[in-house]
């Protein structure tokens, strides 16, 4: 056995013998002395968490994983069960122990449209769905998060709400894009960097940019070294022939997608070659870093992309569970729960998705969770050309990722490198995103062969249930515990009672 101290030491240990049956230190995962009140179900703050498969130091085995003031303190590699013996510890067996997932994409909507999602549901379902951190947008929220003052806002109505840790992107727009000072006063109040949209948001008050703005405001983030994310499609100047007309049927999919074909991806990556350029080394805004969020044209638009990387841009790309999850010939006629964008496209698209993933082109994944009230789905008229556009699946992300890589054969080192590791990376957070001594404790527990039907009665924290395109399917990989920040915040289906997760602000 070799164990991991904080401080990035690693110290032999002396071989325990004592092949001690696998039997005595197992315990069913909660014992009766679990379940205290507040910001843990676990009346400790200094414990020991084990298993027969844990996700650290970039392998997948037996360990065990100390935990001590919020913070991973030791990881013992190996037999660890001897070496456990009068210690405070929580075994989960054969189950999965991974970093939290951090969700670099979400809309949670407060203040101002607390009705569509919130705070406090939008985190319970992350706590229940695995992830620890997560990144807010600065849209759908209203006011949107484009100032000091509205990130305030934000601050405010996030009090005492979070059930895991929340930072915030701030957004770019005409208003503050030209405006050095204004950008300034937003990264300095601590948002993790920017985005903006490059075709309308769907938000009046979040109003699209154009290139202009895309590459001024990158030169203010690369002082920051924050990134840019931005939501690339555009309409292009000629709409090809196959473009809509008023005579499709609006309930029909295939109606939607040839109202937002790859060519509008295809047509914002290409006009943003010289933001892309600018990153490179000796650019105009070296440091800075374009994220391009929920790729979801695997052809065209990803080639260029690849190009961009392999010509020294410093750019990023996430796609979505429900890209990789769906496919355009399975999406139901009148069934909006589907409509998101951009679209989701065929099978082959699909695969191909995948293949980017598997091969590192796409380098992480995020939920774009982007509900709205469930009157604005438009679910009875089913009319894809009017109803909202965002899919709901904060709680479901890790399940359906492994639900659907396993045909893949994903691993679960590239689950987390895509769900904590570059997510991580990209917003900026230190000591997150693995589990490694000094590290955070964010820590999900899950079962990847537990199957389970999202039916009816099956707990969901989403604000809106019933808008979710989830409901209904068969998934595995369910999640046992969440740890966030050494607080056990969700197992067995309960949360901590307190809310006690932390908002993140970039200094
Ligand atoms: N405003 C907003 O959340 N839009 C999101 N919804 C979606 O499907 N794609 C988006 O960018
Ligand atoms: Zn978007
Ligand atoms: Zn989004």
């Amino acid at each position: 056995m070799v164990m991991a101290a904080a401080k990035g030491r690693v110290l032999p240990l002396l071989a325990v013998a004592a092949a001690l049956a696998a039997a005595l230190l197992y315990r069913a995962p909660f014992s009766k002395s679990l379940g205290g009140e507040g910001c843990s179900l676990l009346p400790h703050d200094h414990f020991w968490i084990a298993s027969e498969c844990v996700v650290t130091l970039g392998r997948v085995g037996p360990a065990a994983v100390e935990v001590k003031g919020g913070l991973i303190n030791a990881i013992a590699v190996g037999d660890y069960r001897s070496f456990l013996l009068r210690r405070p510890v929580v075994d989960y067996g054969d189950a999965v122990i991974m970093p939290g997932l951090i969700d670099v994409h979400a809309h949670l909507d407060e203040p101002g449209r607390a009705e569509w999602e919130g705070f406090s549901t939008g985190t319970r379902a992350a706590a229940a769905g695995g992830i620890t951190t997560l990144v807010d947008m600065p849209l759908n929220s209203y006011p949107s998060t484009v100032s000091e003052e509205t990130l305030k806002l934000k601050l405010d109505a996030a009090k005492d709400k979070l059930h895991v840790d929340v930072g915030f992107w701030g957004g770019l727009v005409p208003e503050n894009a030209l405006n050095p000072s204004a950008l300034e006063s937003l990264l300095n109040a601590g948002v993790l960097g920017l985005k903006s949209f490059m075709c309308p948001s769907g938000i009046n008050d979040f109003p699209m940019t154009n290139s202009t703005h895309i590459e001024e405001g990158l030169v203010t983030l690369a002082k920051y070294k924050r990134p840019l994310l931005i939501h690339a499609e555009r309409i292009p100047d000629v709409q090809n022939e196959d473009g809509i007309d008023g005579e499709l049927d609006p309930k029909a999919y295939t109606t939607y997608l040839k109202s937002r074909p790859p060519a509008w991806e295809e047509a914002a990556i290409k006009d943003l070659q010289r933001a892309m350029e600018d990153t490179e080394i000796g650019g105009r805004s070296e440091g800075a870093h374009i994220h391009i969020v929920h790729l979801s044209d695997a052809k065209t638009s990803l080639g260029l992309l690849k190009d961009a990387k392999q010509n020294g841009a410093r750019v990023s790309i996430e796609t979505c569970p429900h890209y990789l999850a769906f496919s355009a010939e399975e999406v139901p006629d009148g069934d909006t729960r589907f409509k998101c964008a951009p679209p989701i496209r065929d099978s082959t698209n699909r695969d191909n998705l995948w293949e980017a993933l598997l091969d590192g082109h796409i380098d992480m994944l995020s939920s774009d969770h982007s509900p709205s009230a469930p009157d604005l789905k438009l679910m009875e008229e089913g009319n894809f050309l009017r109803a909202w556009g965002g899919i709901s699946s904060l709680q479901f992300v890790l399940p359906v990722t492994w639900s659907h890589g396993k045909k893949y054969g994903i691993s679960l080192n590239q689950l987390a490198s895509w769900w904590s590791e570059r997510p991580a990376m990209l917003a900026g957070l230190k000591k997150k995103g693995a589990i490694l001594p000094g590290y955070r404790a964010d820590i999900v527990v899950w079962k990847p062969e537990a199957q389970f039907h999202l039916d009816d009665s099956h707990p969901v924290y989403h604000k809106h249930r019933n808008i979710s395109a989830y409901l209904g399917k068969q998934l595995s990989g369910k999640i046992l515990s969440t740890f966030v920040g050494g607080n056990l915040v969700f197992a067995e289906d309960k949360h901590a009672k307190a809310a006690c997760g932390a908002p993140i602000l970039a200094k």
